[in-house]
Formats: structure tokens, C-alpha cells, sequence
């Protein structure tokens, strides 16, 4: 690993959607630059339609880069071809808003977190003792191997869906919502197991969200997109107590992040019930 750079590094990243018959794009993102140390955990917030996923999908090679750079590790991956992509996919994973429909429905729990495994080169019978340690990994019992994914509650897809990006030991996980679908209670124990992970491996996560009081939890810094730009970057806490920029200061407003004690009270109190209302999910 090079210890001087950030995991993650975006520069003057501009990416345009070319609508086909007009000479002019739709300049999506324009100019954000952020960087994402190992083991951190940043979230990105702004309105519906900001730009966040596109960002996302600009750190997956999903979206087209027409200016800027982003490096990984110290190494541009903004233009890789497909062999190169593919190699890195060991390194950066994705986990999606809805467990619904990021699961393909016809396998099994255990072909599904095999697959990227078996991908990978690795044999058989690795794959299927690695299969175990990942459903250990996400509180899952082990029995989940042979059942489908439409016999799982929202909560419990999203752990197979977490378990999955997690088959190649990832460095960073793009969460794109990964909590916006689920209910409250079991909001706050996916958010446990994202923390955990977090500990224990020393993956850094790009977390996009639209929910203040979630990121404010989740995550070290935050960076808060409007209209395409960063108008705002900072340590969580910072931002999220007294925003500098009167955009973030609206989003304040719109989504009024409690006092830290009450929060941290709110918190133990949501997991607590989580336990007693679903303890399976
Ligand atoms: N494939 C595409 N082609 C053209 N325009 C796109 C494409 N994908 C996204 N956009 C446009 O890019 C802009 C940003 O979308 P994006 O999904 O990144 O926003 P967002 O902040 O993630 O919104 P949300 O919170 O609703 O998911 C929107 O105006 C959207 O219409």
C-alpha cells in the first residue's frame, strides 16, 4: 500500500451525459474533488438528483469522465479498460439501496456469494468454506446457504448483499443507500454491522445518503453535493452541528440532527428495540 496517498483520490472530476442528436452534454458533476483515507468512512448528502450516485458510479468506471481524474491507491483507474476493471473489483464493491432487486432471485444465497469467489480463480471447495466465514461475518446463519433470497426479510438481504461485497476483502465499498429501504429498527442493526466490518477490516466506505442523522452516525467526514458540486466538506460532527454553507444549513433544517447525547441515547434505544421487536432481521 502507498502510505502517503489517500485510498481514494478524486480531482476536478466532470462527468457528462451526452444526450444523442445534441452537441451539448448534461454536465452532471462538475469539479468535485474528495479523498478517502483507509478505514474512513465519508458520507455524501445532497438533494434528490445532486449527483451522489453518479459519483458513485464514476468510482465504479460506470460513468462517463469527461475531465479530472480519480486514483486509487495511487494509481488512475478513471480510464481502464475492461481487463482492468475487472481486476479491481477485488478491491472496490458496491452495495445498492434495494435488496430487492440487487440479488438475482433464481440462486441460491450460497451461489450468490460463491460466484465473485469462484470468479476470482479460487477452487471450489475454498469458495465454499469462505462462503461460511462471510455469513458468519454478517450475522447470518449458516443453514442461508441453500435457501433464496425471496425467503429473507429486507434487512437479512441486504447482509447477503453486504456479504457478497465483502467475498473479495474489498478495500472500499461504494453504499449507495444501502440503508434508505429498510425500516427503522432494523436501519440501526445494518448500521451496527456496517460499523463492525468497518473495525474489524479496515475497509473505507464512500456513503451516500440522503439522511443526516444517519451519516452523522455512520461516518468520519461528510461532503454535502448540490447541483452537481461539493459546497461543503468537514468532519461529521463539524458539518452536521454548524454547517458552513447555506445549502447545508437548508439540509439542516429539513432534517434537524439531534444533540449528540440524545442522538447516542436514540441510537441505543432504536438497536434495543430492534433486538426485542426483530431480533432475525
Ligand atoms: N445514465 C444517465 N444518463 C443521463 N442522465 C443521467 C444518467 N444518470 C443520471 N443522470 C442525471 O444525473 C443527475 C444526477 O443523478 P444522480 O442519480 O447521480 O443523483 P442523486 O443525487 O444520486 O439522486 P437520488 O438521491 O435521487 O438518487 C440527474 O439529473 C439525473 O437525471
Amino acid at each position: 500500500m502507498n502510505t502517503t496517498e489517500p485510498l481514494l483520490r478524486i480531482e476536478d472530476l466532470v462527468v457528462t451525459y451526452r444526450a444523442s442528436g445534441r452537441r451539448a452534454g448534461n454536465r452532471v458533476l462538475d469539479g468535485i474533488s474528495l479523498q478517502i483515507g483507509a478505514g474512513e468512512c465519508v458520507g455524501l448528502v445532497g438533494e434528490s438528483g445532486s449527483g451522489k450516485s453518479t459519483l458513485g458510479r464514476a468510482v465504479l468506471g460506470l460513468a462517463p469522465v469527461t475531465a479530472g481524474s480519480i486514483s486509487f491507491d495511487g494509481r488512475r483507474i478513471d480510464a481502464l479498460g475492461r481487463r482492468g476493471r475487472r481486476a479491481l473489483a477485488a478491491d472496490i464493491q458496491v452495495v445498492f439501496q434495494d435488496p430487492y432487486t440487487s440479488l438475482n432471485p433464481s440462486m441460491s444465497v450460497g451461489d450468490i456469494l460463491a460466484e465473485p469467489i469462484r470468479a476470482a480463480g479460487l477452487k471450489r471447495v475454498h469458495a465454499a468454506s469462505r462462503v461460511r466465514e462471510l455469513l458468519e461475518q454478517v450475522d447470518l446463519p449458516a443453514d442461508a446457504e441453500s435457501r433464496f433470497p425471496r425467503q429473507f426479510s429486507g434487512g437479512q438481504r441486504q447482509r447477503i448483499a453486504i456479504a457478497r461485497a465483502l467475498a473479495l476483502e474489498p478495500r472500499l465499498i461504494i453504499c449507495d443507500e444501502p440503508l434508505s429501504a429498510l425500516d427503522l429498527s432494523t436501519q440501526a442493526r445494518v448500521m451496527d454491522l456496517l460499523i463492525g466490518i468497518q473495525e474489524r477490516t479496515g475497509v473505507s466506505y464512500l456513503f451516500i445518503s440522503h439522511d443526516l442523522q444517519v451519516v452523522r452516525e455512520m461516518c468520519h467526514r461528510v461532503a454535502v453535493m448540490f447541483r452537481g458540486r461539493l459546497v461543503e466538506t468537514g468532519e461529521a460532527d463539524q458539518v452536521t452541528a454548524s454547517p458552513e454553507h447555506p445549502y447545508t444549513r437548508q439540509l439542516m433544517l429539513a432534517a434537524p440532527v439531534a444533540d449528540p447525547v440524545v442522538q447516542a441515547e436514540r441510537r441505543r434505544e432504536r438497536s434495543r428495540l430492534a433486538q426485542t421487536v426483530n431480533p432475525a432481521a
